[in-house]
């Protein structure tokens, strides 16, 4: 119940607040539900308070009744008393001007009274203002408005439930757990066993095709370990419908990644009733794509099983035409490739069983339309779990396995949380069992070198290097030469041809870069796979470029990365041959640089070797004791290699 207000000359008037909105009603009705003890402490002592001023401002009232009635009284009967005189019967005598003088000093003392009462009226307002502001309080456990206020900030107010967001929820916990990354299964690069005493077994036509198309029997210890393990899960699958875990496997350059995925991918898919997407494989170049399918297109000779190769050689419509007409079971795709048919036309995953990323750190690197998130919240999203999380179709439901590999894997949780993985597993095929931050293997029968040239004689850098091949009979051929830019590779190796052309030892040299067409690189990696020679190229070739006639490489100008070193170096000593790498540092800086890259912080297991110093030597100096490459340039050299420079700029200029 609202305090009322009186008429100091009448009857009660309406509080101000009486009408006041409902809220108010709302608060106090919520303080009272409070229980809190602390509110119904204020509340008490709050109800005193205002008790107190409550029984003041009726004393005021009362007292202030008394005196308008008193004073009005008094007054009156003062002068009334003073100034007149009454007849026998009591009756007041008095002339008309008596009459009006009295009439004039009650009126002038009516408006004495009446002001001192709007005063005391006017008082009485302002201290009932301040009560009905300050406490508003209409029963017994109603808090005031300050305390409401408080109440609010610590409690918050109620909010509408938020719609919860399962992927994000489980992906939270899978972050949380990380424990897989710290405990790798480590396997040693010398493992080998025979494809015919796989357990579980692998089919014989399977076996029969290592042999005709690859004319391997013997599997490398990469394929001994993923194979036998994915074959495990998929075999123990057919019965217990529990789904089994993810991959991410870390072995070197050229250990046969390859097949290690190919071959689990084709025996668990070969027996089909109806054409459906069944697997994915991701590789983030064109020529890597072409090598997968190539691959593909021979271990599964005399399957029936259809591959298809996305790789933007031809229109989006005619690749999907394509596409519809093949029903493929596997697709071989760039990423970027498969985003835009994704987003065109819809691709059913439902069926998805694999999702194969090769080269993975260099993909997760590059957002390629962001296609991860795309990627994968696609195949989540079509083989979402039912509700009802026992549902029987639930447990018997088809679930995508993603097999993730790189000789150079991140073991960047952020980068990696974008595939979104399940219970993964993480093999590491390396000789010692030594987790670094970040998973670099190197070959293991590849041997590395450096030479230390001075800064000074940097202006004859192509010089120098041809004579440190040229001093070195087996280092003419099939080399593999990588510098920094297209100019660069350009320039080289017309000079090296230039140069060269004088000499005795013929050299034959190879150039491919960003500008070659693809058939024209096709033709020049065939002759140089066959006929040797350099091939001068830029990082577009270091990764994936597979050929074991590779001899040798020579970092001509240092890479930017040491990830970019170990795909290098990893163009020689693959599938399990010899190789050398040797890098070219001109001066101090250049220096400083290759130890950042191959030294830094034990990031690289290059199987207990060492990197070896090949000595830059006057032909004076030569000890014969450990590697040395001794040059003494005459003044005949360096007016050749004038003479050269000069032909090369008439070539460019015209
Ligand atoms: N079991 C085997 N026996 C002999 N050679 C093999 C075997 N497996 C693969 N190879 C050969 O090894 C070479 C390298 O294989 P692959 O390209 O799969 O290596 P990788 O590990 O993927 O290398 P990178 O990381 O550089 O791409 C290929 O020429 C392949 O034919």
């Amino acid at each position: 119940m609202f305090a009322t207000r009186f008429d100091p000359l009448g009857g009660k008037i309406p509080a101000k607040r009486a009408s006041k909105d409902d809220s108010d009603k709302e608060k106090r009705k919520k303080a009272r539900k409070e229980p809190d003890v602390k509110v119904r402490k204020s509340a008490h002592k709050h109800k005193k308070e205002h008790h107190k001023k409550t029984e003041q401002l009726k004393k005021e009232k009362s007292d202030f009744s008394k005196d308008i009635g008193a004073n009005e009284k008094d007054d009156v009967e003062k002068d009334e008393s003073a100034k007149l005189e009454k007849d026998d019967d009591g009756d007041i005598i008095m002339s008309s001007e008596e009459e009006n003088s009295i009439e004039r000093a009650i009126i002038q003392t009516k408006s004495k009274a009446k002001n001192a009462a709007l005063r005391r009226y006017k008082r009485a307002l302002e201290m009932q203002d301040k009560i009905t502001d300050d406490a508003k309080v209409s029963s017994e456990n109603a808090a005031p408005e300050t305390e409401l206020a408080e109440i609010r900030n610590v409690a918050p107010m109620p909010q509408p439930k938020l719609p919860r967001d399962r992927n994000l929820a489980s992906q939270v916990a899978k972050n949380k757990n990380l424990q897989w990354l710290a405990k790798p299964d480590y396997h040693a690069t010398d493992i080998k066993q025979r494809f015919d005493s796989f357990e579980p077994k692998l089919g014989e036509k399977l076996v029969s095709n290592l042999k005709t198309e690859f004319g391997i029997e013997e599997a490398f210890s990469v394929q001994v370990n993923v194979i036998q393990s994915i074959m495990k899960a998929v075999t123990k699958n057919r019965l217990d419908p529990r789904p089994y875990g993810d991959y991410l496997v870390n072995a070197a350059t050229g250990s046969g990644k390859t097949l290690a995925y190919l071959i689990p991918v084709v025996e668990a898919l070969k027996n089909r009733v109806v054409p459906r997407v069944r697997c994915i494989i991701l590789a983030p170049t064109k020529p890597l794509v072409n090598q997968v399918y190539l691959t593909l297109l021979k271990l599964t000779k005399g399957f029936d099983l259809n591959i298809i190769a996305l790789r933007s050689g031809e229109s989006l419509r005619i690749e999907h035409d394509r596409f519809v007409n093949n029903h493929p079971d596997i697709i071989v795709a760039t990423p970027g490739r498969l985003v835009d048919h994704i987003s065109k036309f819809d691709l059913d995953l439902s069926q998805l069983r694999f999702l194969v990323v090769d080269e993975a750190d260099r993909l997760l690197n590059q957002s390629f339309q962001n296609w991860c998130d795309v990627l994968v919240g696609k195949i989540e999203a079509e083989q979402e779990d039912d509700q009802d999380s026992n549902s029987f179709y639930n447990k018997f439901k088809i679930r995508c396995v993603k097999v993730i590999l790189s000789a150079t894997l991140t073991t960047n949780s952020e980068k990696l949380s974008h595939l979104k993985l399940f219970k993964p597993n993480l093999v590491v095929i390396n000789n010692s069992e030594e987790l670094v931050h970040e998973l670099y293997q190197l070959p293991p029968h590849l041997e590395e070198y450096y030479i230390n040239i001075p800064e000074a004689l940097s202006f004859y850098k192509p010089l120098i290097f041809l004579r440190f091949l040229l001093d070195q009979p087996d280092l003419i051929d099939h080399g593999l030469i990588f510098t920094k830019s297209n100019e660069t590779a350009v320039r080289l190796s017309r000079l090296l041809q230039l140069l060269s052309s004088d000499s005795n030892q013929k050299l034959s040299v190879l150039c491919i870069n960003s500008a070659t067409k693809s058939s024209q690189k096709r033709k020049i990696l065939k002759e140089f796979d066959i006929n040797g020679g350099i091939l001068i190229a830029t990082d577009l070739m270091s990764r994936g470029l597979n050929f074991d006639s590779i001899k040798f490489v020579v970092n001509y100008d240092l890479p930017l990365s040491t990830k970019e070193y170990i795909h290098r170096v990893g163009r020689t000593a693959r599938a399990n041959k010899q190789g050398r790498a040797f890098s070219f540092c001109f001066g101090e800086g250049d220096f400083r640089w290759f130890k950042k890259l191959v030294f830094s912080g034990g990031v690289i297991n290059r199987n207990g070797k060492d990197v070896h110093q090949i000595k830059f030597i006057r032909r004076d100096e030569i000890t014969g004791n450990g590697a040395e490459f001794a040059l003494d340039l005459g003044d005949d050299d360096k007016t050749h290699y004038d003479s050269c420079l000069g032909k090369l700029k008439d070539e460019v200029l015209g």
